[in-house]
């Protein structure tokens, strides 16, 4: 059984300070590894813990790196602290829900190749998931040593933002760890996005040391359980640790207008100083942000992705909030029916 101390979990004062008093002797405050169909299984300095959850608390809500409090002879879950972030992904529109992918990540690595894979729309796609959840994005770019010319695409990439990280590197490569470390130290929690066939499976064995993508699901197997998500937490040699996070391949964007924001800063600072408050960039008299491209300051590419990914994301925010309303309504309907039921006593 590993025994970490709460500090190389990643603990913070920002978990310390929301335990009440009579909280901080009677429970353990533990991390979430992974997240079963009817239980949980956390890291704590008493080592690892099986929960299952007190009611009113489904495995639907927590998320793995999850900072809990728990009762460990009881193997009982008690609470869930609040997150520092969450990354969600916002595709199910028939309930409205979304559905939290990881907890209290620190850094996003979205990784990408110096080859066919490299496209600027689905980085800042990822860019602005990562801006919206203020979790730090850090651009990787995989297969360095298969190009002529890693420098053009660190360019590229660096163009998708301000003082934007950016590293490209051989994730074969056995310098991975240590150029990886300034993310990936101790406490610090990280995940990988990005396309299939990107490095990122080799990236997180060369950071884990083994075979981290697979080898809690097969520990479990050996059990005959299943892991819910296939997501879990495990820890990187540099002292961090890694959420695996299948899933994260293709993303939707959906009420992150905030982070659309932060991710084209040089095209949302200008937009706030257009003429009409609607303006749509165009040809309307006193657009600053066809003013912006006039003076070389603004890529016109740029503006066009901007204002596609702002539309796809006002298409998608709009569905899911006429999908809560439906089942907002709904519920209302149920209860009611519930109450109007004449008893048979
Ligand atoms: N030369 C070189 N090969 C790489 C690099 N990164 C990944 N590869 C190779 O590319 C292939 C795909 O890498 P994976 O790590 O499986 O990619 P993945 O992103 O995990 O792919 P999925 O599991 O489909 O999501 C493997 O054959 C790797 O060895 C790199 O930086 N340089
Ligand atoms: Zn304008």
């Amino acid at each position: 059984m590993t025994v970490l101390t709460r500090d190389a979990l990643g603990w913070s004062p920002f978990y310390m300070s929301q335990l009440e008093i009579d909280e901080l002797d009677a429970l353990t405050p533990a991390r979430i590894a992974t997240v079963h169909r009817d239980r949980v299984v956390g890291f704590s300095d008493i080592g690892t813990l099986e929960l299952t959850l007190d009611p009113g608390i489904t495995t639907a809500e927590v998320g793995v790196g999850d900072w809990v409090l728990c009762a460990p002879e009881q193997h009982r879950l008690v609470r869930i602290l609040d997150r520092k972030t969450e990354l969600t992904r916002g595709t199910e529109y028939h309930t409205g829900e979304k559905q939290l992918i990881a907890a209290n990540l620190d850094t996003l690595f979205i990784t990408s190749s110096c080859n066919n894979d490299f496209n600027p729309a689905r980085l800042e796609r990822y860019l602005a998931l990562a801006h919206d959840a203020m979790i730090t994005p850090v651009i990787l770019l995989t297969k360095a040593d298969q190009t002529d010319d890693p420098d053009s695409y660190v360019d590229q990439a660096r163009s998708l933002g301000r003082n934007l990280e950016v590293v490209a590197l051989d994730a074969k490569n056995d310098d991975v760890p240590a150029v990886l470390a300034p993310w990936c130290g101790k406490g610090q929690t990280v995940a990988l996005a990005g396309s299939s066939g990107v490095g990122k499976t080799t990236l997180a064995n060369a950071l884990t040391g083994g075979n981290a993508a697979t080898q809690a699901i097969r520990e479990d197997d050996a059990r005959g359980r299943h892991t819910t998500t296939g997501r879990s937490l495990h820890r990187m040699a540099t002292g961090g640790w890694l959420i695996d996070t299948p899933g994260m391949r293709g993303l939707g964007v959906a009420e992150v207008a905030y982070g659309i924001d932060a991710t084209f800063p040089e095209i949302s600072e200008l937009a706030a100083t257009c003429k009409f408050r609607d303006c749509a960039h165009e040809s309307e008299p006193g657009c600053a942000v066809q003013a912006g491209i006039a003076a070389g300051q603004v890529d016109p590419e740029r503006l066009k992705r901007f204002k596609k990914l702002k539309r796809e994301n006002e298409q998608a925010t709009e569905t899911i909030a006429q999908a809560r309303d439906r089942s907002r309504k709904f519920g209302k309907m149920v209860k009611s029916a519930i109450k109007k039921k004449p008893r048979n006593t």
